[in-house]
């Protein structure tokens, strides 16, 4: 790009940042020297390839979405919690809120994940283990009790059952006189990387894609701040693959949702700003920055160029990064938090919009509650004392990253090439039910290819691991003396017995004719075709439980077994 162009750029760039909010905060250096919130080649210089580098806050966004950076809002403060039953996990909240964390993010029990009640015989020695145990919206109501919903951006994990929990949140702000038009947070849902990682589905795509379809339906129609999807890339980089596999097959998951939005006729510039990514932030500092700056540009280029977007935010990729858990040893525990605490930088500089850092002692057991608070605090420090926040992608235009940006995308791009390449085989005759891409995924899910790409890269990390190419510390060098007599977080078997016994009492104090005949409504919705969250939200307002709402949908579409892979 000449030097004028840049230049253009630069005075577009001011405009929007003079006209934009900034925070009132000292953006100096520790020495009291002012810095700019963005640097550029030096005025008169060209620069080869500028385009794809660009301003913060224009398209492709390589360097942010928002002019200002952080200057205008710093990331969100957002961490991932949930044990035992709602009421314990409710005190968790009010601690994070209270210590400043920014927003709420829900880790859910393995019997809700997977769409069962505390007292299915299989969720015994499950219930508030891995999560907090939600059996309906009274259970909900409790977790978010005092935190006023209208209020705090909330995000839930969960998948399988994503739609009717959400049904539960909603009727938890009802119950709190917030108008759910007004709820702004994120819900998982994102299928697709359940089936090529994390294992936790509940049907068939086919099923799953059309409740996502309805709840993207309803989003956009009637609570427009809010993101029905938080596309995947963390259990699928924890699960073994690269970073460029991570990339690659997190974005064609997103583009799988665009033709899903697409194919039902809606419009992209109405749901595509409710599409958010969700990525891991893992050890190699310079190749993660590489990612999330990779992320944003190809992510704008294809909603741009491939599916139509015209709108800024419907071309922005927003996304929450988690530090790498996978990253974290058992063996000299503390050292985690070092871990934790560049995994996090690198988040940052890559212009993550919202964090979770790990704590230290998550390789053993749920966080305590003091390692959580370093958790917390690890962020803090680097919002408020290592000045990180105060120039936008500080790293632009260095030599190695913009070359691991690019290399990075391209090989994304060649990922994509095969994804087509296996959904055109599916359909020879070119007509993909929802888009190429998607029948792409289906493809690779249904025969396996994915979980083999990335059980390969797992295999190929892991020998370099054990002939020692590859390094961790207090694993396979400098073993020794940072011990952990760590205190850990135990949740009892007590919060099943009163969970268990809470839900009896639930049972049979509501009306079970109305359960009864909701529930039959929605099995005609799911038959008919028609939106099935306004009769899945009737069945949760008269306490049908999760289990019963699943179970009615597993006994109508079955249930989905993985094909054998090896
Ligand atoms: C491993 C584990 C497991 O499975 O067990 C998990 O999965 S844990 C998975 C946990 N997952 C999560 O926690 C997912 C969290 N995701 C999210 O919170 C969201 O999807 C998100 C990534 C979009 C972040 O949303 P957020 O509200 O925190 O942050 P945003 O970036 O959207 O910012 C909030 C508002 O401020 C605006 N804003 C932000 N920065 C600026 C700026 N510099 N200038 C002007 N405006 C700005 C945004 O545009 C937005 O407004 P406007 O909206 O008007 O544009």
């Amino acid at each position: 790009m000449d030097a004028d162009a840049i230049e253009e750029g630069r005075r577009r760039w001011q405009a929007r940042y003079d006209a934009a909010r900034k925070r009132d905060a000292d953006f100096t250096t520790l020495s009291g020297d002012s810095v700019e919130p963005v640097y550029g080649p030096r005025p008169g210089d060209a620069y080869d390839g500028f385009e794809r580098i660009g301003w913060p806050g224009e398209y492709p966004y390589t360097r942010g979405l928002h002019a200002t950076g952080y200057r205008g809002r710093t990331w969100t403060i957002r961490q991932f919690a949930g044990f035992g039953n709602a009421e314990q996990t409710n005190e968790r909240y009010k601690m994070i809120l209270a210590n400043g964390g920014g927003g709420l993010s829900v880790a859910f029990d393995m019997p809700t994940l997977m769409g069962r009640d505390s007292d299915d015989p299989r969720s015994l020695g499950e219930v508030g283990h891995c999560g907090v145990a939600i059996d309906s919206a009274a259970d909900m109501e409790v977790l978010f009790k005092d935190i006023p919903l209208g209020d705090v951006t909330t995000s839930m994990t969960i998948s399988g059952p994503a739609v009717p929990v959400f049904c539960m949140y909603l009727v938890a702000a009802e119950r709190q006189g917030v108008d759910p038009a007004l709820l702004n947070g994120t819900l998982q849902t994102d299928i697709f990387k359940e089936y090529i990682a994390q294992k936790e589905w509940l049907f068939e795509p086919e099923p799953h894609l059309r409740l996502i379809g309805d709840l993207m339906e309803h989003c956009a129609q009637k609570i427009p701040a809010y993101k029905p999807l938080s596309v995947s890339g963390y259990h699928i980089r924890e699960a073994g693959s690269t970073a460029a596999q991570e990339l690659a097959y997190t974005l064609a998951d997103g583009f799988g949702y665009v033709e899903l939005g697409l194919s039902r006729g809606m419009d992209v510039d109405v749901f595509a700003p409710g599409l958010s990514f969700f990525f891991d932030a893992h050890l190699d500092f310079f190749e993660e920055i590489a990612k999330f700056r990779a992320a944003r540009r190809i992510w704008a280029r294809w909603m741009r160029d491939v599916y139509g977007a015209r709108s800024d935010k419907a071309q922005w990729l927003r996304f929450h990064t988690q530090t790498a858990g996978v990253s974290l040893t058992a063996q000299q525990p503390y050292n985690n938090v070092v871990r934790t605490a560049v995994e996090a930088l690198a988040a940052v500089l890559g212009g993550t919009n919202s964090l979770h850092t790990n704590a230290l002692d998550e390789t053993l057991a749920l966080p305590s509650e003091q390692a959580a608070e370093i958790a917390l605090r690890t962020q803090q420090v680097l919002m408020e004392e290592t000045g990180v926040a105060n120039v936008a992608d500080p790293l632009g235009g260095s030599w190695y990253v913009e070359q691991l940006t690019d290399r990075i995308e391209a090989d994304a791009e060649k990922i994509f090439e095969q994804i087509r390449e296996r959904g055109l085989r599916a359909h020879p005759d070119g007509r993909h039910p929802i888009g190429p891409i998607t029948s792409g995924i289906l493809r690779g899910i249904e025969d396996g290819w994915f979980t083999g790409e990335i059980a390969e890269s797992a295999f190929q990390y892991q020998r370099a691991l054990e002939k020692g190419d590859k390094r961790v510390v207090g694993v396979n060098v400098h073993h020794g003396s940072v011990t952990g007599d760590l205190e850990i977080l135990r949740v009892s078997h007590e919060v099943e017995r009163d969970q268990v016994r809470e839900l009896g009492g639930r049972r049979a104090a509501r009306d079970e004719t109305a359960v009864r005949s909701s529930l039959d409504a929605m099995l005609a919705a799911a038959r008919d075709g028609s939106n099935m969250i306004g009769p899945m939200l009737a069945a949760v307002r008269v306490e049908a439980t999760l289990g019963e709402i699943c179970d009615v949908l597993r006994e109508e579409w079955g249930v989905y077994t993985e094909p054998p892979g090896f």
